[in-house]
């Protein structure tokens, strides 16, 4: 899980690791992309595997919003937390425990 930098919005809580689609990309290149940018890690498109999803109607967001949770066995080098705040590993417990945005408490729900 990834500790947003104190300033930043939800500044403080937990997320699951990831950014925005950007024009041109899917979803899977995206999170390739900010993986790496995010975590330091290399990782293939064919590797993330799509899982849930949380969007805003569910919650009360200040903006709409939809999360696409995937899951990745298989990676390249050590994660951390290249653009601050700070990442952790938790057992599902613990992330049910976590401080977390209103999205990813949902997706948390569904993981589990
Ligand atoms: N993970 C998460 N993000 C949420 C939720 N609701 C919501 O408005 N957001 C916002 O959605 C945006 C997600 O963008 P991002 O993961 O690329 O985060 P970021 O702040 O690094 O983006 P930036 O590139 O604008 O600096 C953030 O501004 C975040 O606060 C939520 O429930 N979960």
């Amino acid at each position: 899980m990834h500790k947003r930098p104190e300033k930043k919005h939800h500044g403080g809580l937990w997320e699951f690791p990831g950014g925005k689609v950007e024009t041109g990309e899917c979803p899977a290149d995206a999170l390739v992309r900010e993986l790496a940018e995010e975590l330091g890690v290399t990782i293939k498109p064919e590797d993330c595997v799509a899982n849930c999803f949380a969007d805003s109607t569910q919650t009360d967001a200040d903006f709409p919003i939809v999360i696409l949770l995937y899951t990745i066995a298989e990676w390249g080098g050590v994660p951390a937390a290249l653009e601050g705040g700070a990442i952790d590993w938790f057992m599902p417990d613990e992330i049910a425990k976590l401080q977390k945005p209103p999205l990813d408490i949902e997706l948390a729900g569904q993981l589990f």
